[in-house]
């Protein structure tokens, strides 16, 4: 993979006060440690600063984010793991169990991680195009943690999203639409961050506090279902992560996208 230049996240504050938290790993975001630092960094500083809304997106033309990055579960050092699971659920917590308004412009392809990202805010707004999103964990032989379901499960319903987890279903715009998966399709990324501004601009007369406190406990289930179980989480983690089959699964699918990108 390419290089890194530059930050691995742009935030910035618009003139209407909405934070933009802009992912910028190239080639296709896929999250490190380093980059999940520096979007948990982020959502630290848009909560302290106490901004009332951000919108998540990416600065790839034409990915949001293609998940965990697989080199990170690859044959890894056991306590860079470690630290990486911890990190993304602290990525998870903070994003999912935020006060402030949420939205997100996929202007890409979101397997996996990138789907969770999405699905952990409150709004998501798909650029049109042969784009998908979903949770493909399944087809890579690994199993998405409970976490990463209650998501799902959170956003779209419990039949469909148990359908789409199993057989890793990769939706098309038009599909996630469909579903639920996403709420809006959007022309290009500007008509999404608008798109998602809309959405947030649709609170400007409910009581913050009032809208905050009722987001954080229809999402209380889930984040304290991980919160109780962390140790056991990251536990799990690294046993699959041990685990020669596992390694044998992620080794032919590396395999596989890096002929893909030959082609
Ligand atoms: C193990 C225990 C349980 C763990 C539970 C956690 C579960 C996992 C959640 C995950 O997020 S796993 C990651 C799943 N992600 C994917 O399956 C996406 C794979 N990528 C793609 O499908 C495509 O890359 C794309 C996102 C559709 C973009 O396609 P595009 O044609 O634009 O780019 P490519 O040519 O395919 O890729 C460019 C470059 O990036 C490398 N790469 C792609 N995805 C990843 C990734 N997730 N991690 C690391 N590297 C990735 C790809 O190999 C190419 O590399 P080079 O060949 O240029 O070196």
């Amino acid at each position: 993979m390419a290089a890194q230049a530059g930050p691995l996240v742009d935030l910035s504050i618009d003139n209407d006060g909405i934070a933009i938290l802009t992912m910028n790993r190239p080639p296709v975001n896929s999250l490190n440690l380093e980059l999940l630092e520096e979007i948990g960094k982020s959502l630290d500083e848009v909560a302290k600063n106490k901004t009332k809304s951000m919108i998540l997106t990416s600065s790839s033309p034409s990915v949001f984010s293609a998940g965990l990055d697989i080199m990170e579960m690859y044959k890894p050092d056991l306590k860079r793991a470690e630290i990486f699971w911890t990190t993304l659920q602290d990525v998870w917590i903070k994003l999912f169990g935020s006060s402030y308004i949420t939205a997100a412009a996929i202007n890409g392809h979101a397997p996996a991680g990138g789907c969770l990202l999405s699905m952990s805010c409150e709004y998501r707004v798909m650029v049109e195009g042969k784009y998908t999103i979903g949770l493909n964990e399944t087809a890579l032989g690994i199993v998405a943690p409970t976490w990463f379901m209650d998501t799902m499960c959170h956003t779209i319903p419990i039949r469909q999203a148990e359908y789409a987890l199993t057989t890793a279903r990769m939706f098309t715009v038009d599909e996630a639409l469909q579903v639920g998966l996403i709420d809006e399709s959007a022309s290009d990324k500007a008509d999404a961050i608008d798109k998602c501004k809309k959405f947030i601009r649709k609170f400007d007369k409910i009581p913050s506090l009032a809208r905050a406190v009722t987001k954080q406990k229809i999402r209380e289930g889930p984040l304290v279902r991980l919160q109780k179980n962390r140790q056991q989480d990251t536990a799990e983690f690294l046993g699959f992560l041990k685990n020669p089959k596992i390694q044998q699964s992620l080794e032919m699918y590396i395999q596989s996208l890096k002929q893909k990108a030959a082609k």
